[in-house]
């Protein structure tokens, strides 16, 4: 890792997917192949891969990996941790070429998703305050919101559930938290899942 200081604005994401299958590896391998990774700096190793970019491009590809995994109807399991601002990070491994748009598509495809998410806005002031706003945002993005311990439990369909998890992230971000992480965990074809979410 480069090892150059300063207080970088850059977005990352620390994230694994874990498909409920004896092909995990070729599940894994495939999907972060097929994804267009072409806007972030990569690196994967046995636990996890880190990406790290501008937040649109970093919600885009975290989306896409897990979607594309999701969507073979295989049980799949997604943790990710989300941070921007953090004072320690460098402003090192960062994509330093053309930017382009997000490329992964995929916003057609129609998959459910249970998920718990829980935001740590830092630095800023009132974090309880920015929380149960981001909250409410989840709600008006038509995903279903619950109160669980540690986390708020989301329900609804995985694109919706991305794009609005990047609105929270963004909007913590953009109204004063100085060091903001969100800790996402997924899942998608549980066969523990209630019928009524389907
Ligand atoms: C997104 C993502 N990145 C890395 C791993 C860790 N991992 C576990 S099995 C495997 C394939 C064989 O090496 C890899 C890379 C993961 N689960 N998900």
């Amino acid at each position: 890792m480069s090892q150059q200081c300063g207080n970088s604005r850059i977005a990352g994401c620390s994230f694994s997917v874990h498909p409920m299958t004896d092909q995990f590896v070729e599940y894994i391998k495939g999907s972060l192949k097929e994804t267009d990774t072409s806007n972030v700096w990569m690196d994967t190793d046995e636990v996890t891969t880190t990406v790290r970019g501008e937040i649109e491009h970093v919600f885009d590809v975290t989306r896409a990996v897990f979607l594309r995994i999701a969507k073979t109807g295989v049980h799949t399991a997604f943790n990710a941790t989300y941070s921007i601002g953090c004072p320690g990070d460098s402003a090192g491994d960062q994509y330093t070429g053309d930017i382009g748009e997000p490329a992964n598509g995929l916003h057609e495809v129609k998959q459910h998703t249970s998920a718990k998410f829980s935001l740590y806005p830092m630095g800023g002031g009132d974090y309880m305050e920015v929380i149960y706003r981001e909250i409410d945002r989840m709600k008006e993005k038509g995903i279903d919101v619950s109160a669980v311990h540690y986390a708020t439990k989301l329900s609804g369909d995985v694109n919706d559930t991305f794009h609005g998890l990047e609105d929270v992230f963004r909007e913590t971000e953009r109204s004063g938290s100085s060091h903001t992480v969100m800790t996402v965990t997924m899942s998608a074809n549980s066969p523990s899942q209630k019928e009524e979410q389907s």
